[in-house]
This record gives structure tokens, sequence and C-alpha cells, in this order.
């Protein structure tokens, strides 16, 4: 059977359920995922004096072919986008500027320096988001930056997250759509601290300065993003998920929340609703952890639908800025974006699939039976039909077939760097 034949059939299937196939397939396609850049290059970034990645993470794994520079990183990316349906913007980070071969740290940054980003962005019509980063530099060597007792590091610090507000607002600007610049650091403690209070009181009044000045919104958006423990962390973090829900709350900033950055058992799919009666708006790193914030490539499993679900059911899809964070280097590092790009709009369109308002009615009327019994029978209802014709509609390979142009572009491009 043909695409359209299987989708027709589908769509029958779903319009039983009063589903209106073709609008939430509009729906879809008006979400853009932000892309998180730092998977093509296991982040490196290319600043001319690099430092070897710091701040806890872990990037496992040595396939072949990573990007070297921007000009690789670029064409990985639109090799990628290629395979993914929609319209959708790439998340860069602070060391991802480009200085000529000039030393310039990071305190220093300018607009400048992403100038050849924007050119590209504009070219493949790309939003650009932003991330200071606060790791993998000298001054980060021992684990805290903004919350450092030392007031001349902290100073350097919050110099930098001050430069990539410019340069967000700056994206903003010439892209016409918001950056959202995301501050997360590494800030914490390996064994158990003497005093929490201090280095919290230090990020608020640092994150204060960071955001005295007010930038239209318009143009950019500050997130916070927080985090359970990192490897040197175990003990103590900084920024911890209280400490940031507070903070944004209470300043009018978007709380991001990375999928692996909470207890095991802790689903962010849970958190969504709460956060939406407080916030306008709110920012995701959609990950995998594996046993611990392991940042594995995003699989269509039970939590992202769950996530999709909650976006969905609340009619959030303007208010969740749903970014991707993941950092596999065991694997073709563009198949790696794509499996997890993909899965994600996959999940959104399964919950825009999904018979909401008759599954809430049931709940509302406590019966529980028809409604776990309808959630458990939709799983099985031919989703992966309408996906097909999606990607057939926006001219992107259907099913695995884009697996032979990955290993076309590895044999020709990446096995040759
Ligand atoms: C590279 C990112 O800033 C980083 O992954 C951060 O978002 C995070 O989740 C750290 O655990
Ligand atoms: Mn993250």
């Amino acid at each position: 059977m043909s695409v359209n034949e299987t989708f027709a059939f589908a769509k029958k299937e779903y319009e039983r359920l009063g589903i209106d196939v073709d609008k939430a397939i509009e729906k879809l396609k008006s979400v853009s995922i932000s892309v998180h850049c730092w998977q093509g290059d296991d982040i490196g970034g290319f600043e001319v004096n690099k430092s070897d990645l710091s701040g806890g993470i872990e990037v496992t794994g040595n396939y072949p072919g990573k990007a070297r520079t921007p000009e690789e990183l670029r064409a990985d990316l639109e090799k990628a986008l290629s395979f993914i349906p929609g319209k959708h913007r790439v998340n860069l980070h602070a060391i991802y500027a480009e200085t000529d071969g000039e030393v310039v740290d990071r305190d220093q940054l300018k607009p400048e320096h992403f100038e050849k980003w924007v050119q590209w962005a504009k070219k493949h019509n790309l939003g650009l988001d932003f991330n200071p980063t606060l790791f993998s530099h000298e001054k980060a060597e021992d684990g805290l930056t903004l919350s450092h007792p030392n007031a001349e590091i902290r100073q350097f610090w919050i110099d930098h997250c001050k430069a990539c507000r410019k340069i967000g607002e700056y994206f903003g600007r010439e892209l016409g759509t918001p950056c959202l610049t995301n501050i997360w650091i590494p800030d914490g403690y390996k064994d158990t601290p003497s005093d929490r209070l201090t280095p919290r009181k230090r990020l608020k009044e640092a994150l204060d300065e960071i955001f005295a000045e007010k930038i239209d919104e318009a143009y950019h958006l500050d997130a916070v993003e927080s985090k359970l423990f990192g490897i040197g962390s175990e003990a103590y973090v900084v920024g911890s998920h209280e400490f940031y829900l507070s903070y944004a709350l209470k300043n009018n900033k978007l709380c991001l929340l990375d999928t692996g950055h909470y207890h095991p058992t802790e689903m962010v799919s849970n958190k969504i609703s709460s956060l939406l009666l407080y916030s306008d708006r709110l920012a995701l790193h959609v990950s995998r952890p594996v046993r611990w914030d392991s940042d594995h490539v995003v699989t269509f499993d039970d939590e992202l639908r769950e996530i999709a679900l909650e976006i969905v059911r609340n009619d959030a899809l303007e208010q969740v800025m749903i970014g991707l964070d993941f950092f596999d280097a065991s694997i073709n590092r563009v198949a790696a974006w794509t499996i997890g790009t993909r899965n994600m709009l996959k999940a959104l369109l399964y919950a825009l699939l999904t018979p909401n308002e008759h599954l809430r009615e049931l709940q509302e009327k406590g019966d529980y039976t028809k409604r776990l019994a309808l959630m458990e029978e939709l799983k099985t209802y031919p989703f992966g039909a309408i996906w097909d014709y999606y990607c057939e509609q926006m001219n992107v390979p259907i099913k695995e077939s884009w697996l032979t142009e990955v290993d076309e572009y590895e044999a020709q491009v990446l096995l040759k760097r």
C-alpha cells in the first residue's frame, strides 16, 4: 500500500475517535524544536584556546567524523535538518564563536563573533537560541563560576553572561524570533557542604546583576536551568531545582527543566502543568538519562510521549520552548540529531492525535477503567501511517530511508575528516 493509502485508512481510524487529523498535522507544522549544536562536535566549540570538556558532564564514544570547524558543523546540521520535517531552531553555545583566529575571552564576546551563524540561519530559515558557556575554561577549573567566593572570578562570569544576553538579543533582532538564552552553571561540591546558603546567595546576586538590563522580549528571553548533580558535584549543586524555580517565578524568567536533571523516578512530564499554572512560559531540555544524567539520544519512550501529551492537552505548544540536549559520540552524530528530533516531533504528533478532551471527561466522571483502556489501546492505533504521510508532505524521507543518505554522507564526508 502507498503512503497515501495507509494514511487514508489510518485517518478514518482517528476520525472515528473524533480527531481532526488534518488539523493535527497543521498544528505540528507550527512547532519549532531547538536543536542543540553541541551534539555535532561533542561540546568542543571553536575557541582559539580550547579547554577540555569540564563542568561535570561527560561525552562518551569516539565515532569518527565529528565536526572540527564551524563550516563542518553547519554542514552536518544542514544534513540532519534535511531529514527532519518542519522549520526549526539551532541552539548555540558561546564556545561556538568565530573570532577569525583572534583570542577573545568569554567576557569579551560580541555579536560580531556570531555573524556567520546569523547569516547561515537566515539562509536556512532557522531561529537561533543561545547559552553562555560556564565550563571548559580555566576560570571554571574548580567547578565554581557565578557562585565563586572569589569576586574577580564571579565578575568574569557575570560579564560573560551579560555579553551573551546581548548576543542573544542580536540573534532575535536579526532573525525576527526571540532568542532563548539559557544559563546553566556547573557550580557545586563533590562532598557534603558546610554551608549551602552562601553560594546560593552569591548566585542570586550574580543573576540579579546579569538580568539588571531589561531586554525587549520580542527579541530575547532568559532561562535558567537547574540540575540535581554532576560528576564532581554529587553532594550539592548550587543551582538546584528549588533555587531556579523560585528565582524564575520571582523574576519572571523561564524555568528550564532538563529531563536528565532529576531523580530517576521524578518525571518532568509531571511538573509541566504546575509550572504552567504560575508562569507564562517554560523551557525544556529533552534528553534521556540512563542510570544518571547520561544525555542519551531521545527515544520514543513513555516519558517522551507523556511530556508531549502534557504540552498538547494543556494547549501549551506556544508556551513551552522545546529544546533538545543529548550528546552521544558512540554513533553517527548526524543520525543522533535525526533520531532525537524526529522522535520529539513524533511524540507531539502522537499527542495531537490523542482524544484528550474525551479522556479528560472520562477522568472527570471517574471512569478510570475506560481512561486506562483507551490510553493503552491508542498505543497500537496506526499512528505511524500518519507520521509517514507527514514526512512525505514535508519532503523528508519516510521511515528509516534517511539512513541510506546518512551512510553516503558518512562515507563521502565524515570519514574523510
Ligand atoms: C551543554 C549544555 O549546556 C548542558 O548539557 C546543560 O544544558 C546540561 O544539561 C548540563 O547537564
Ligand atoms: Mn541541559
